[in-house]
């Protein structure tokens, strides 16, 4: 389904800034899989999932998808097919559209369909039962500036559109990290319900550990812009956090002192 073949990035080479972010990395996800990604800070996350989703080119490697290469497809083609959500809960959405709209613009990604001019009350009803699965009361706030909602609000209506038209991949980057723990919760939940629903094909990053072990069918650790391990089956099953900061230390010859990831567990 997804399949990365050593990929590098290097940010501002050549200068007193420069950065190797990724620095040859592979990864092949099958169909269906859930794979969550945790790091320590700079690890190179972000990056892998930016590549993925086009936001910065590649220096080298391949990104294929179904059978596509995609590596030197722009950003806006990619996000045809490509679900993304965020930390940051103001990126995502439009703020100063109201949710059905959002909802519109969400429903045509992907389309070859021109925009049509209005949303017809057919779309609003179907609107409405999508929303009604999130359990905020959004169903009653069409017209609502998705401006005005909270944070958790926005990052589940974020959700919603993220995965309205079922995407190929559903990239998530510590996307309940600026939420309230209850919050976080919620939209953890939701997101789990989404992904089973449309059996989606997902890499979600995360701080935490718990979640990281819990949440979907394999967890991967990146150091230093590479994959230090990759756990599934069995295996990751028997894995608790202990072990995980074990396995750190033994890969990286350091221990994972200092970072978010231990702050948030
Ligand atoms: N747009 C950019 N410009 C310059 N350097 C960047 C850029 N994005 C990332 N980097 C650098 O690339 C490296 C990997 O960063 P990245 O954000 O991918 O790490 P991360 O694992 O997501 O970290 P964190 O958990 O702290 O968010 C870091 O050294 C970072 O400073």
């Amino acid at each position: 389904m997804l399949s990365i073949v050593g990929i590098r990035k290097t940010f501002n080479p050549g200068s007193v800034n420069e950065r190797l972010a990724l620095a040859g990395l592979s990864l092949h996800l099958q169909a269906g899989d859930v794979v969550t990604v945790i790091g320590g800070n700079g690890a190179g996350k972000s990056t892998l999932l930016n590549m993925v989703a086009g936001v910065h080119p590649v220096d080298e490697g391949r990104i294929i998808i179904e059978n596509q290469a995609v590596e030197h497809l722009p950003e806006h083609i990619r996000a045809s097919y490509i679900g993304r959500v965020f930390q940051d809960p103001m990126m995502g959405t439009a703020a100063s559209m109201t949710i059905e709209e959002n909802l519109a613009m969400a429903v045509r990604r992907g389309s070859t369909r021109k925009l049509r001019r209005g949303i017809r009350s057919k779309d609003r009803q179907y609107f409405c039962e999508q929303l009604e699965l999130l359990g905020l009361g959004l169903e009653d706030r069409l017209t609502t500036r998705v401006g005005l909602l909270s944070g958790g609000q926005r990052q589940a209506l974020t959700l919603l559109m993220a995965t309205l038209v079922p995407p190929k991949l559903l990239l998530l980057d510590e996307h309940t990290a600026a939420l309230d723990p209850s919050t976080a919760q919620k939209v953890l939940e939701l997101t789990e319900k989404m992904i089973k629903k449309h059996k989606l094909t997902t890499l979600m990053v995360t701080h935490n550990m718990e979640d990281a072990l819990r949440i979907g069918n394999r967890t991967i650790m990146m150091h230093e812009g590479r994959i230090i391990f990759d756990l599934k089956g069995e295996q990751r099953k028997n894995t608790r956090i202990p072990d995980l900061l074990e396995m750190f230390k033994k890969a990286s010859g350091r221990s994972m002192a200092n970072d978010r990831m231990l702050l948030a567990n």
